[in-house]
C-alpha cells in the first residue's frame, strides 16, 4: 500500500525496512501511498470520531495501533486576540490537549505500532522535551523499552517528570540537543534500536493528522494559512505533505500558506527563508527560553525549506519577551494554556500583521502544540506567587482589599 521513498534521489525502499535515510544519498525519506487504490471519502471520515485514526487509510499501520485516543484536539476561535490584532478569523488547534499534553503523540502512536509491526525489541529518542515524554507514554502503552537523552538542564520540569514516571531510561546529555541527536542515532544504529525522533518517516505520518482534522473542523474549508512553531521542522513539513496528499485526492483544491516561526535565539530556518539560501546552514548555540525549539540544526531542513516555498509561506522569528508575553495573552484573554514554544505561533502572527506581511483578511490557524503544565517553572517565574492568608474571613477581606 505504500513505499518509503527518498526525497533526494527517488530510490524506493520496502515499507518493511528499518530505514530513516536513503543508503545511496543520504537524504530523508518519505511514505508514499498508491493515491489512486485509496478507496475513502471526506464523507465517510466524518463520519468517524475526530482522532489520528480517523484517517487510517492514510497511515502506514496495518494491525491494532498503540493508542491512547490521541488527536480530535479543539480548534478555538481566538475572538479577542483576533479582534486586538484586527483578524476576524484568527484560530488555535490545542494539541497540548493531547494524552501526554502535545502534538509529539500523533507522532507516536504511529511510530511505536510501527516499532512494533517492524518487530522491534526497544526504542529511543533525542529529545527537547515532549518528545521523550510522549515516547515514554507510548513504549508504556506499548510494554517496550525507551531510551531518551535530554540536554542536561535544559528540558522544562513538567516534560522530564512524564518521561521518568511512565518509565522510561532517562539519560541527560552534557551537550545541546543537536549533539543528543547525533548520539542517539549512532546509538540505535549499532545497537538495533528503533529511532522514533522525527527523521523517523512514519512519525511524521501521525503528525499530519492537524491539518486533515483542522480541514474537517473548518467545514472542508482550507484556511489560508497555517502557523506552526519550528524546531527540528518535522511537524510542519509533515502538515504540509498530509495537505498534499489532500490536494492529491481532489478532497482540497488549495494550499494553505505554510508558515513557520522560530525564537530570535534559534532561527536556522528563518534566516535560510529570509536569505533565499538553498539549504539551512546550521546554529552552533541556540538559545531560546521556549527550550522546545531550542534546535540550531533542525533534521527537516530539506523538507521545510520545501513546504514553506512551494505554499508561498514564509518564516519569521519572534523574541522571548514577545513569546512569553503572548502565552500570557492566551492565558489571560483566551483561557488556553500553552507552554512557551507554542506561544510562538500566535506571537509570529502579532508580529507579521503588524509588519504587513499577513493580511487581516486571511483565515489563520496557529497550531499551538504543547499545553501550560509542560514548564511549570517559566509560568511561576512570570507570575506574582500566592497571597498569603491566615485562615480567617478578616484576614481574607484584607488580602482581597474588600
Ligand atoms: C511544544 C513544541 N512545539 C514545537 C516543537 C517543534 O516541532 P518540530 O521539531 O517538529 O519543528 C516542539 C518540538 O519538540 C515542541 O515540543
Amino acid at each position: 500500500m505504500f513505499d518509503l521513498v527518498c526525497i533526494g534521489c527517488g530510490a524506493t525502499y520496502r515499507s518493511d525496512a528499518v530505514i530513516y535515510s536513503c543508503s545511496k544519498c543520504g537524504h530523508l525519506l518519505e511514505v508514499r501511498y498508491d493515491l489512486a487504490n485509496i478507496n475513502i471519502t471526506r464523507k465517510e471520515w466524518q463520519k468517524r470520531p475526530l482522532s489520528v485514526w480517523r484517517y487510517h487509510e492514510l497511515l502506514p499501520v496495518s494491525g491494532s495501533p498503540v493508542t491512547l485516543h490521541e488527536g480530535g484536539t479543539p480548534l478555538y476561535h481566538l475572538k479577542r486576540i483576533g479582534e486586538e490584532l484586527g483578524i476576524k478569523e484568527l484560530y488555535a488547534k490545542h494539541e497540548g490537549m493531547n494524552p501526554s499534553g502535545s502534538f509529539k503523540d500523533r507522532g507516536m502512536t504511529v511510530g511505536v505500532s510501527m516499532a512494533l509491526q517492524l518487530g522491534m525489541k526497544s526504542v529511543a529518542c533525542a529529545s527537547t522535551g515532549n518528545t521523550s515524554a510522549s515516547l515514554a507514554v507510548y513504549g508504556a502503552k506499548a510494554g517496550i523499552p525507551v531510551i531518551v537523552l535530554l540536554p542536561s538542564g535544559k528540558v522544562a520540569l513538567g516534560k522530564v517528570a512524564q518521561a521518568l514516571m511512565h518509565g522510561a531510561k532517562v539519560i541527560s546529555i552534557h551537550g545541546n540537543f543537536d549533539r543528543a541527536l547525533e548520539m542517539v542515532r549512532d546509538l540505535c544504529e549499532k545497537k538495533g534500536i528503533y529511532l522514533l525522533n522525527s527523521v523517523n518517516p512514519y512519525r511524521l505520518e501521525g503528525q499530519k493528522t492537524i491539518g486533515f482534522e483542522t480541514i474537517d473542523q473548518l467545514d472542508g474549508e482550507v484556511p489560508d494559512r497555517m502557523i506552526l512553531p519550528v524546531g527540528n521542522a518535522g511537524n510542519i513539513s509533515a502538515v504540509y505533505k498530509g495537505l498534499i496528499e489532500l490536494t492529491e485526492l481532489g478532497f482540497v483544491d488549495h494550499m494553505p500558506m505554510m508558515t513557520g516561526i522560530q525564537a530570535e535565539g534559534s532561527q536556522p530556518v528563518v534566516k535560510a527563508i529570509k536569505e533565499n539560501l538553498p539549504e539551512v546552514i546550521p546554529e552552533a548555540s541556540p538559545e531560546t527560553i521556549a527550550t522546545a525549539i531550542r534546535i540550531g540544526a533542525p533534521v527537516n531542513a530539506e523538507k521545510v525549506l520545501n513546504a514553506i516555498r512551494m505554499s508561498k509561506g514564509t518564516a519569521d522569528s519572534v523574541t522571548d519577551d514577545e513569546i512569553l508575553a503572548m502565552q500570557r495573552a492566551l492565558a489571560q484573554k483566551e483561557g488556553i494554556g500553552v507552554e512557551p514554544a507554542s506561544a510562538a505561533s500566535v506571537a509570529g502572527v502579532k508580529k507579521l500583521v503588524e509588519a504587513g506581511v499577513i493580511d487581516r483578511d486571511e483565515r489563520i490557524v496557529c497550531v499551538v502544540t504543547g499545553h501550560l503544565l509542560k514548564d511549570p517553572e517559566t509560568v511561576i517565574k512570570q507570575c506574582a506567587p500566592p497571597i498569603e492568608c491566615e485562615a480567617t474571613l478578616e484576614s481574607l477581606l484584607a488580602a482581597l482589599h474588600l
